[in-house]
């Protein structure tokens, strides 16, 4: 196999030229083979995953797991896990549910959603080509959550900021037909607390955006126990991970054509043969399955990497034999069964929708996607011991409660790591530049010189200009004597808030490396150094458990210590607080309500929060009049351009009302336009640009530590 890699790989062949390759090597190996042979191989629907990593356990028995110090602990009931993937040879983390769940159902629970500005979505920076890179893999477009457009004005619907959306949002692979889930359905904005109080801006408003089951047709409106979920993270995106499935649709459909021509070739061939042997149509005209199994493994392993890719290659199923066949000729003939009723009820003119039944290739992954709830007992971490609710602790947002009752020891959450070595303290830095369009410009892409000048051009944004780290400092790990910065993406592990070990009875859980080698967890990663971590952008090598300290109570809120670097800085931090003077008056536009728009004369009696305006689409055309009108035909959904205007007028139609507005569409020119509806596709209200709390200068920006004890002197590259 080797050296065909090696010869194969320097031609540019096609895929039809494999296979008619693998058929006439089949018909040289099938001369010249004895066929008597009957070895029966693995069922073809075995989950080979159920039964690869079951000894793994550090030795507990079957119904226990390992807990943090070692010691075998009974099951605590658990709904979600994350556990090694059934993508690709378990090379990466995957989430499961343990229950079944049915379709519209809720994965626990909505996650919280980190806006980033340090980055915009798939603008890699340059600079940190290596450090920072893994980065790449762990974050969303704004769309996805929600999240509104961070400019002002321009095209809102597709501004490609990104952003982090821990839990299954980092975790949840895809298998594009078998997508099961609906991931990071939007979100909501709640800043929680007033712009006055020291925790304003310190945590992210947005929340509550759902995993919402969505099984693919044919698999019964649900989803079973032990099933992997499945996102689809659309047509471009494709895992280059070797031994991963490339999971574009349409190569389902490609595999399965490949399949029937295997097959057809088999079937041809033990035909011929019989013929030949007209006189006895034996048992020695088949071919053995050894040796089917052979030629299978060919096909499925023939390089298909390089300037050609063979995708559906990569979709085979893995294993093959007679079973195989059986099904797949089953799968045929319900196909043509039902494209014959589908012909009939045509004729019938009758609308009811057919079944269709799974393609083979999709219902051998979709089997690969299950497991034994043993092999996530086992292999898996809980993800749902704690959930989200508003913190108990004043000024902190949202925190973690648990769900159940949690013994001393329970490793509450787990959450692996994505690490940034060198560059972990500048490459978060962002530079606000005012609080208009453009005035914001993040640093990673943008060098020094280039800013000033753009600043110097605009005196009045270079008062107004400072230098803050992004929000997802407070979300992630440091040490005061190292560059290295640790982002955590388990789920619900974001929310958990911190306690001083001196306060009252102290924190309940604390962070620790996990006892054993884990997908995500290289215990060897420790003892490297930072440059090791910087050129380590393939994979996650770092994980924390969070183990309770003592026995938790369902419902308590679970706290942890950020180290006293943390507690100290929000201490001097509350103690220094000046609420800022723009907290009088300030309303979110979610928290707005008003009956309808205002004209110039009633915003003079009762203007808008200082925080809010009014923008328009210019979806207008010239009428019959030469006067301009709201056009809804122009209306573009993806590309929904918002320019800065007022509203002049406003007439009552039915329930609603229309507006006549001036859109500004330069410094000196205006046009004015009528029958604008109130909504984002005509003239809507809006928060201005850097006006929420999280782009406050004053807000509290600080990571949590690492406690000191875990923190590997060989990563300490700092006095
Ligand atoms: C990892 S997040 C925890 C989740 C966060 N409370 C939220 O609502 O998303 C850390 C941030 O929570 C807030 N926080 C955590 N513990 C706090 C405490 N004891 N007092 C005040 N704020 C706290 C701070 O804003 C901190 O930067």
């Amino acid at each position: 196999m080797t050296n065909t890699t090696l010869i194969m790989s320097r031609f540019v062949v096609s895929s039809s030229f494999i296979i008619a390759t693998i058929f006439c090597l089949m018909t040289l190996l099938l001369s010249s083979s004895t066929s008597s042979s009957t070895t029966s191989a693995s069922s073809f629907f075995a989950l080979a995953v159920e039964t690869e990593e079951n000894n793994n356990n550090n030795g507990c028995p079957v119904g226990s797991s390992s807990a943090a110090g070692g010691a075998c602990t009974n099951h605590i009931e658990c709904g979600v896990y994350m556990a090694p993937s059934t993508v690709g040879d378990h090379s990466n983390l995957g989430i499961y549910t343990a229950n079944p769940m049915k379709d519209g159902d809720i994965v626990p629970y909505p996650e919280i959603i980190i806006p980033l500005l340090w980055r915009t979505f798939g603008d890699h920076p340059e600079e940190s080509f290596t450090d920072g890179e893994l980065w790449d893999r762990y974050i969303w477009e704004q769309y996805v959550g929600g999240i509104e457009a961070f400019e002002d004005f321009g095209d809102r619907s597709s501004e490609k900021s990104a952003v982090f959306i821990p839990g299954v949002g980092c975790t949840v692979n895809s298998m594009l037909e078998l997508g099961n889930v609906d991931s990071a359905n939007g979100s909501k904005f709640d800043e929680v607390v007033n712009r006055s109080s020291p925790g304003a801006g310190a945590f992210t408003p947005y929340h509550s955006t759902p995993t919402i089951i969505s099984s693919p047709d044919g698999f019964g409106g649900g989803v079973d126990a032990g099933q992997e979920l499945f996102a689809t993270y659309g047509d471009e995106w494709i895992p280059w991970i070797p031994g991963v499935a490339v999971t574009f649709n349409r190569n389902f459909a490609k595999a399965d054509k490949l399949m029937e021509e295997f097959e057809d070739w088999i079937v041809d061939h033990e035909d011929n043969d019989s013929d030949t042997k007209s006189d006895t149509k034996s048992e020695s005209s088949e071919i053995s399955d050894e040796l089917l199994d052979d030629m299978w493994k060919f096909m499925i392993d023939f390089p298909h990497f390089g300037n050609e890719k063979w995708e559906q290659l990569s979709v085979l199923p893995k294993e093959w034999n007679r079973e195989r066949l059986k099904e797949l000729k089953h799968v045929k003939k319900q196909q043509k069964l039902l494209l014959q009723q589908d012909n009939d009820e045509k004729k019938e003119q009758s609308s009811s929708p057919l079944p269709q039944p799974l393609s083979a290739s999709t219902r051998y992954w979709a089997d690969r996607g299950k497991v034994s709830t043993e092999f996530l007992k086992e292999n898996g971490k809980c993800q749902d011991h704690i959930r989200p609710d508003i913190s108990k602790i004043p000024h902190a947002g949202r925190g973690a409660f648990t769900t159940r009752d949690l013994p001393k020891e329970t490793v509450v959450g787990y959450a692996p790591l994505v690490h940034v070595a060198i560059r972990g303290e500048q490459i978060f830095e962002v530079v606000y530049n005012g609080e208009s369009k453009h005035g914001m410009e993040r640093s990673e892409h943008r060098d020094e010189e280039e800013i000033d000048a753009e600043v110097e051009e605009d005196e009045e944004n270079s008062e107004n200009r400072f230098t803050k780290p992004d929000l997802v400092i407070n979300y992630s790990f440091g040490h005061r004597n190292s560059t290295l910065h640790l982002t955590p993406y388990g789920a619900m592990v974001n929310y958990i808030n911190h306690k001083s070990t001196n306060d009252g009875d102290g924190p309940n859980v604390r962070v620790q490396w996990p006892t054993k080698e884990l997908v995500a967890y290289k215990p060897d990663w420790l003892s490297k150094d930072i440059k090791f971590l910087r050129d380590s952008i393939d994979k996650i090598g770092l994980s924390f458990d969070y183990v309770a300290l003592r026995d938790i109570k369902e419902g308590e809120e679970v706290t942890m210590d950020y180290g006293d670097e943390w507690d100290n800085a929000w201490k001097e931090h509350v103690a220094n607080w000046v609420p800022p003077e723009d907290s009088e008056g300030y309303v979110h536009s979610s928290n707005f309500e008003a009956d309808y728009l205002r004209t110039p004369d009633e915003l003079e009696e009762e203007p808008y929060p200082w925080n809010l305006h009014t923008l328009c689409t210019n979806y207008y055309s010239k009428d019959s009049t030469d006067s301009y009108t709201y056009e809804s035909s122009l209306i573009n959904k993806e590309n929904v351009y918002a320019l800065p205007c007022q509203v002049l007028e406003r007439v009552k139609e039915g329930e609603s009302y229309v507006y006549t507005v001036e859109v500004k569409l330069s410094d000196t020119e205006t046009t004015i336009a009528r029958g604008y509806p109130n909504n984002q596709y005509g003239v809507d209200l809006y928060d201005k640009a850097y006006s929420q709390m999280w782009h406050m200068q004053q807000a509290f920006r600080n990571k949590m530590y690492i406690p000191d004890d875990i923190f590997p002197e060989n990563w300490m590259t700092k006095e």
